[in-house]
């Protein structure tokens, strides 16, 4: 194990890695993709041996928090080969948590495995609970199968918490729906503020803006949000409903800026690692990987040079001009 931890300029430890292992998906969700999207040439990603090497030196060097992601992590071929590989680190006790951020959509068939690899929590991202409405915003998605796959999890003893993004015009009328599902369900829930991320050409994400104080406002005329200090080591706060007890998070990258906590970096498919899910700015760490297949040393001290120049925050703006604050790379590409 490397002895020093990785801290950032602004003292902030980096504990927390997510890894997006593609960036293909089987959904097309509007607010993420472009229904005809590009994907990378396989030959572009790292292999699993690869990804595996960089997501073992993070471990190295002090991460004790591993989050999947994509694109759909669940479509990489051999993804439970990748999940047993790493779960070697929970064993040891080095990694504290393993999961994954899935649409839900293969859960089914992969639940039980996830659970005996020791997974022990999930986030699932469902928007609405209206058959035709889940069509629309994921073009490509049938709600059915997400629902059996969330159960799957549940039923493998899988905590899971739902990720929706609060759409306006589209799932507000739904707030009260989705809260008590997943309280009767047992599951948290996240509400998300959308991110002006992706395809300029496509809907701007300014018109699809609900402000998470908002909903939040609309939630307090009916319920009681005692605020917690809870936290899941991501960037949600969250909220308890006093009349039902269930726990609800908000992320709020744009409301509520929560960046002088944060402790996180994400790597993609190609090795790239992003010290920000809101800047452009991203080292290689695939050739360091790949010219010293042998040799840890080269990677981590690429990694620590990046990590030394993360920024204090991001740079989503809604209120400067409409394209300005928009980035051009997809959700996918990072993985969220
Ligand atoms: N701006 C910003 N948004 C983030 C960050 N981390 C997560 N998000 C947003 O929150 C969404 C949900 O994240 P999840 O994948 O559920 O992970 P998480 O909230 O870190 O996870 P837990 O706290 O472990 O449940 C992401 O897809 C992003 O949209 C971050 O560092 N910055
Ligand atoms: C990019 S997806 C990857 C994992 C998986 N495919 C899924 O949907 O959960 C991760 C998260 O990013 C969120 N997301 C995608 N585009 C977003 C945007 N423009 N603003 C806010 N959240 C977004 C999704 O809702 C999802 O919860
Ligand atoms: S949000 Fe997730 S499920 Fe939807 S298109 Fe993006 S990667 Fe796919
Ligand atoms: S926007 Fe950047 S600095 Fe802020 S919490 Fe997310 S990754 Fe961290």
């Amino acid at each position: 194990m490397d002895p020093l931890p990785l801290i950032d300029p602004f003292a902030r430890p980096i504990s927390y890695l997510r890894v997006s292992v593609t960036d293909r998906c089987d959904f097309r969700c509007t607010y993420c993709m472009a229904e005809h999207m590009q994907f990378l040439p396989r030959k572009d990603l790292l292999s699993l041996e690869d990804l595996d090497r960089l997501c073992s030196a993070f471990v190295g060097m002090g991460v004790r928090k591993l989050r999947i992601t994509g694109g759909e992590p669940l479509v990489r071929r051999d993804i439970l080969t990748f999940f047993r590989r790493i779960s070697r680190h929970l064993e040891s006790g080095a990694l504290g948590e393993l999961t994954l951020t899935t649409n839900g959509s293969q859960l089914a068939r992969f639940a039980p495995d996830l659970a005996a690899m020791g997974v022990r929590r999930i986030n699932v991202s469902l928007d609405t609970l209206r058959e035709g409405r889940f069509a629309e915003i994921t073009r490509w998605g049938r709600l059915a199968q997400v629902m059996e796959g969330i159960a799957a999890a549940k039923a493998a003893g899988i905590a899971v918490k739902i990720n929706t993004v609060a759409l306006k015009g589209f799932n507000e009328d739904e707030l009260f729906e989705l809260v008590a599902w997943c309280g009767g369900e047992g599951h948290d829930l996240t509400f998300i503020e959308v991110m002006p991320m992706g395809d300029m050409g496509e809907e701007l994400r300014l018109d699809q803006y609900w402000p998470l104080s908002d909903l939040r406002a609309r939630l307090g005329a009916r319920f009681t949000l005692a605020e917690t200090d809870e936290t899941t080591g991501g960037p949600a706060r969250y909220f308890r409903l006093a009349e039902t007890g269930q726990r609800l998070g908000f992320i709020t990258p744009l409301t509520h800026n929560f960046c002088e906590s944060c402790n996180r970096v994400r790597v993609t498919c190609t090795g790239e690692l992003f010290m920000c899910l809101g800047q452009e700015d991203a080292a290689d760490l695939r050739a360091p990987l790949r010219a010293h297949p042998n040799d840890d040393a080269p990677l981590q001290a690429a990694i620590r040079a990046a990590i030394a120049r993360k920024p204090k925050g991001h740079d989503f703006d809604y209120s400067r001009a409409r394209v300005a604050g928009q980035m051009r790379r997809h959700m996918s590409h990072t993985g969220g």
